[in-house]
This record gives structure tokens, sequence and C-alpha cells, in this order.
């Protein structure tokens, strides 16, 4: 019987905003065999995942490799011969082969089988992604029969160009559905409405977008997933930073009869500090749980890079996963010694002593020979540092726990860190959190406790952590303003001449801060590039982190 003939007159979709691990076909199977369960239970017709969902996103060199593909093709065949249950069918993102070549392709699964094939058009390459390196682009998508409607199917880049979404207008689609891999950062949720929007408005259709959830290395999905009407208006949205199955009622209506989405009651939206807490925690907890660490451990130095960084720790994995480690030197203020022990009391963690004094001596013997006439200065510093990271190396390698790297984005960005020293370690949480966002981040979270959050309600550091002047205590009465620019400047001045892209000049003039300090600013970063290259991950929260995002040469005579 033709499709249309059968056409019904209402519509149950799920969308399931899942967080799949990268490379766990099996498990990934499991948790979408779940949610169809879920779902039939529901009287859902049709279940729609997200971009790549059965492999995870992003999968990159992995779909270079025939097993991994194999493996994929193994697991739809199995899933598309479920569907012959009676159950809802399924519209599921995976790698796939085709005569072409390797595509990142949407199957719709019913009645047994795989009834059609969505191939993604346009491949991002540019940021963070790569597609171009391992999938061949399909042509512009046309729908795909579903109990005689059309669906508007594209994948995630296919949004952001009018063209996929007026081919499939064109060729009579009934309404939109996007799989997506779409990572977060500050500002991407308003991107992709006005995206959506305009697509909808072009195409007088309404539009469901479903992304993936969850941390994925540097990357860090924010789900978000929603269903606007043709006239953009948000008419269902499902929660940030949490797996959810969201069940949608579609009926054609109005006098052109289009098919619209039953609007439902929409979660609370988050503020700012809100939703960067939330990221932090998210992709700090996924990239400890999928590589299977059972917890983690860092140095607790008084100071406010390492309260947040375990208050975080502590919200994203529980206080029994998270182990404290103060290293006092000669150095260490009294001060120092206090507030690192209110941080780990007010956030119920354990918090070891361990004294580097031995360690240092026993350098300082080893090295006096090699030494011979030559005064202390930034080497012995950074041989504290050091000291502290062989440390937690040895903690780690020892326990088990992976230790977290507590380096912020204002010291990446102009190598104020020390390689091997307190950059060792197997993820930096706060790496693309500019200083005053550290600060501002440790009085939202002093004063609220994030929803979902395993550690304590109450402040998690005393204020004095937030209101002291930074210090690394590597000689005496050292400050961190001795050697940088005041921290509000410097942020200011990174800020514009990195996602701003803007050059010294202009940076200058749009900060209203003298040319001569920007200069140095800009010299600072183009140094540090070789400390970037051996830094540790961490979780990307802004428009051009660190890593992927930005490549610049390490050896770079360009003046300037
Ligand atoms: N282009 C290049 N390619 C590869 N390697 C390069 C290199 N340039 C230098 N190097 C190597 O790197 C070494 C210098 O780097 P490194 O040993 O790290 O030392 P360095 O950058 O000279 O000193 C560390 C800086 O970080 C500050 N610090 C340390 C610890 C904590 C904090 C804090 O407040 O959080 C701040 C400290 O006050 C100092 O300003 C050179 O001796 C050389 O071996
Ligand atoms: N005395 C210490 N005991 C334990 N860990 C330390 C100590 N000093 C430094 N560290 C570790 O090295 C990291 C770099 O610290 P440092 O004090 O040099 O600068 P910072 O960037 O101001 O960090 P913080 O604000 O956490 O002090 C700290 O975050 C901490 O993990
Ligand atoms: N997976 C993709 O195609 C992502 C690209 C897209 N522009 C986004 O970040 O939302």
């Amino acid at each position: 019987m033709p499709q249309e003939d059968l056409m019904v007159d209402k519509i149950r979709l799920a969308l399931w905003q899942s967080n799949p691990t990268v490379g766990d076909i099996a498990g990934n199977l499991r948790k979408l065999r779940a949610a169809r369960t879920m779902a039939a239970a529901q009287g859902v017709d049709l279940l729609v995942g997200s971009e790549l969902g059965l492999l995870g996103y992003a999968p990159e060199d992995l779909v270079l490799r025939d097993v991994v593909l194999d493996a994929a093709r193994d697991a739809l065949e199995a899933l598309a011969r479920e569907t012959a249950d009676g159950g809802p069918a399924v519209l599921v993102g995976t790698p796939w082969r085709l005569p072409e070549g390797r595509v990142n392709a949407a199957l719709l699964l019913q009645e047994g089988r795989i009834s059609g094939v969505v191939v993604k058009h346009r491949l991002p390459n540019y940021g963070v992604f790569d597609e171009m390196r391992v999938f061949t682009p399909g042509p512009l998508p046309v729908p795909v029969l579903f109990r005689g409607l059309r669906l508007g199917v594209m994948i995630c880049e296919d949004m952001w160009y009018p063209e996929p979404a007026r081919h499939l207008k064109d060729h009579g689609a009934d309404f939109l559905v996007v799989m997506n891999g779409s990572p977060f950062d500050l500002g991407k949720s308003g991107d992709r409405l006005t995206h959506a929007r305009a697509r909808a408005g072009e195409t007088a259709l309404s539009l469901m977008y479903v992304n993936q959830v969850g941390g994925q290395d540097e990357l860090v999905f924010d789900g978000g997933s929603f269903v606007i009407g043709a006239d953009g208006d948000v008419d269902v949205a499902a929660p940030q930073w949490d797996e959810a199955l969201v069940v949608t009622d579609w009926a054609p209506t109005g006098p052109v009869k289009s098919w619209q989405c039953v609007p439902q009651p929409r979660p609370r939206p988050l503020g700012r500090w809100e939703e960067i807490y939330h990221a932090l925690c998210v992709g700090l907890r996924d990239y400890v749980e999928k590589n299977r660490f059972p917890g983690v451990l860092l140095g607790l130095s008084g100071g406010v890079d390492s309260a947040l960084s375990a208050a975080i720790a502590v919200d994203a994995l529980g206080p029994e996963r998270v182990r404290a480690v103060m290293m006092p030197s000669p150095y260490t203020s009294a001060e120092s010694l206090e507030d690192a022990a209110a941080c780990a009391r007010l956030l119920g963690i354990e918090l070891e002593t361990i004294d580097i004094t031995p360690a240092m001596t026993a350098f300082a013997t080893m090295l006096a020979p090699a030494f011979a006439g030559r005064a202390p200065d930034l080497t012995e510093e950074n041989i504290q540092s050091r000291a502290r990271g062989l440390t937690l190396m040895a903690l780690s390698n020892k326990l088990g726990p992976m230790v977290l790297s507590t380096g912020n984005k204002s010291e990446m960005s102009v190598g104020y860190a020390t390689l091997y020293g307190d950059m060792c370690g197997g993820f930096a949480v706060l790496k693309d959190v500019y200083k005053t966002s550290v600060f501002a981040l440790s009085r939202w979270r002093n004063a609220q406790r994030p929803e979902g959050s395993l550690g304590p309600a109450g402040p998690v550091m005393p204020e004095r952590v937030i209101t002291k002047p930074p210090s690394a205590e590597l000689r005496p009465d050292q400050k961190d303003e001795d050697s940088l620019p005041p921290y509000d400047q410097l942020d200011q001045v990174l800020q514009l001449l990195i996602e701003g892209q803007a050059g010294v000049v202009e940076a200058s003039q749009r900060s209203k801060l003298p040319q001569d300090l920007v200069e140095r600013v800009w010299a600072m970063l183009g140094r540090a590039e070789y400390k970037r290259r051996q830094a540790p991950p961490g979780v990307k929260i802004t428009r051009l982190a660190f890593g992927r995002d930005r490549r610049y040469p390490i050896t770079n005579a360009f003046p300037g």
C-alpha cells in the first residue's frame, strides 16, 4: 500500500537526549533499548536519538577502523530486527558504509528493517570539528517515510545552512527533525535557536532538535533539546545537563494542517555561573567515570584554584572519591595551612599533609655540584612545584585516583605554571576558565549548592580564599601580580586576543589599556604555546578553548 494511504492524523515522538560513551557500542545499544522500552510503555510511535548516538560523538579516527563500522552495522541490524515487535520505530545516528564511502548517517528502523538512510550533507571542519577527515559528505537530504509522514531529517551542521531544510521542504517534508552532537560553549544555545528559528521560518515547518548530553574528553554536551513551531516559539524544552526521554504529541493543525507539537511546561533556564558550573561538573564526572578512575586527588594549597577544583570534584563525584593533599614548604604561610584545612572540612574530604622540605633539600644537595657558583632563582622555585607534582603522581600510581590539575585559562595563556610541576595530571577542570571567572564561580558556589550535586550545602571555602591576593608561595612574600598584570586587566586583554581574535592595537584600543601591556601579554601568550601542547585536557566552555580549537605553531617567528 502506498505510504500516503497510511497517513496518520496524530503521532507521538520521543526525543532521546542520551549520554553515550564513545566507542561503547554495546553499552550505548543497551541504553537505547532501555529508552525504547520506556518509550513503548508510553505509547510512543518513534524514538529519535542524537547524532552518531550509537557510537557516541565525536568518534574522531575511530570511524576509520573497519571493525568499528562492522560492529555498528551488526548492532543496527539487530536493533532493526527488534522493531518487528510492534513497539516504537527508532531514528538512530551511526557511522555507515555506502559505496561512496564512510558517512555520518541517520537510520530509520521500523517493522523489523532499516527503512531509510539519511546522510549528513554539511561536514563541519572548523574549531573542534574535523569531520571531513573521516567522513564523505552526502547529497542534500530528502524526507524519509514514516507511517505516511515525510520526516525532514537533518544531521547537526545541516541545520546551520538554509539549503538542506529548503530541499526537504521542496520534497514535501511535514516537519524537520535534527539529530545533533552539538558541544556546549557560552552562547551556543542562543546560536542553535537562531539557526533553528531561521530554518523553521524559511520552510514554515516545525522543528525537533535532539542533542547529546555529557562529557567526551574536552567537549561537554549540554543536551538542551527542544521543539519549536514554524512561528519560532519554543513548544518543548528538555532539561540541560541530564539524560532525558521527552515524549511529545504531534498533529496537523491550523487552516493549512501543518504538523505541530503540543506545547509543554519548560524547565527553569540556568543562569551564567550555574550553567558554567554544571558544564565543569559534567565534564569532570564523565571523564573520570568513562575512563574508570576510582576518584581524583589534588594538591590543596589554600588558594582559590585548588579550592574551586576540589569543590567541583566533590559536587561531581561525591566527597568519598576526592582526596586532597597539603604539601607545605618553608614558604607556606600559616594562612594557607588554615585555609586548606578549612576547605577540606567544609567539603567533607580527607586532607593529608606531606611536607616537601625533604625533597627540596635532597635536590639542593644532588644539584649543588652542578649549580656551584650560581645564585638560587626560578629553578629552585620550579623544583618545589615539581616535588608536589611528583608526590601527586606517586599517590596516583600507588592508589589509583587520577591527579586533578588546577591551572586556569589565565595561567595557561601566559605560561604561569611549571611544566611537569603543577601542570602535571590527567585532567584540568579549570583549563578554559579565566581567573576572574574562578573568583566569580567560587562566590556562586559558596552561595548555593548546584542541583544534583553530591557535595554539601553551604559555603565550600572560607571567604578569605577568594579575597586574598593570589600567590604561588614559591618564595617569601611572592604575589602573582609581581609577574603578571592584575587579573581583571590580564583577562580582559586575553579575551580580546583569544576569543576576540583582536590584534595588539585593537585590543589596546578596546580595553583602553596601554599598548605595551597588551604587547607583553601577546608575547607571553605566544611563548607559552609549548607548555599548552603538553598540558592535560580540560572542559571547553568558551568560544575558543586551547587545544583542538586554537592551533598555533610552537615554532613561530612571525613578528608581533
Ligand atoms: N619553545 C620551547 N619548547 C620546548 N621547551 C621549552 C621551550 N621554551 C622553554 N622550554 C623549556 O621549558 C623550561 C621553562 O619552563 P618551566 O620549567 O615550566 O619554567 P618557567 O616557565 O621558566 O617558570 C614557571 C613559571 O610559572 C610560575 N608558576 C609556577 C608554579 C605555579 C604558579 C601558579 O601560581 O600557579 C606559577 C612561576 O612563578 C614561573 O613564572 C625551560 O627551561 C626549557 O626547558
Ligand atoms: N602548599 C601546597 N600544598 C598542596 N598543593 C599545592 C601547594 N602549593 C601549590 N599546590 C598545588 O599547585 C597548584 C598551583 O598552585 P599555586 O599556589 O602555585 O598557584 P595558584 O594558581 O594560585 O593555585 P591556588 O589558587 O590553588 O593556590 C595548586 O592549585 C595546588 O594544586
Ligand atoms: N556535530 C556537528 O555537526 C556540530 C556543528 C554545529 N555547528 C554545532 O556545534 O552545533
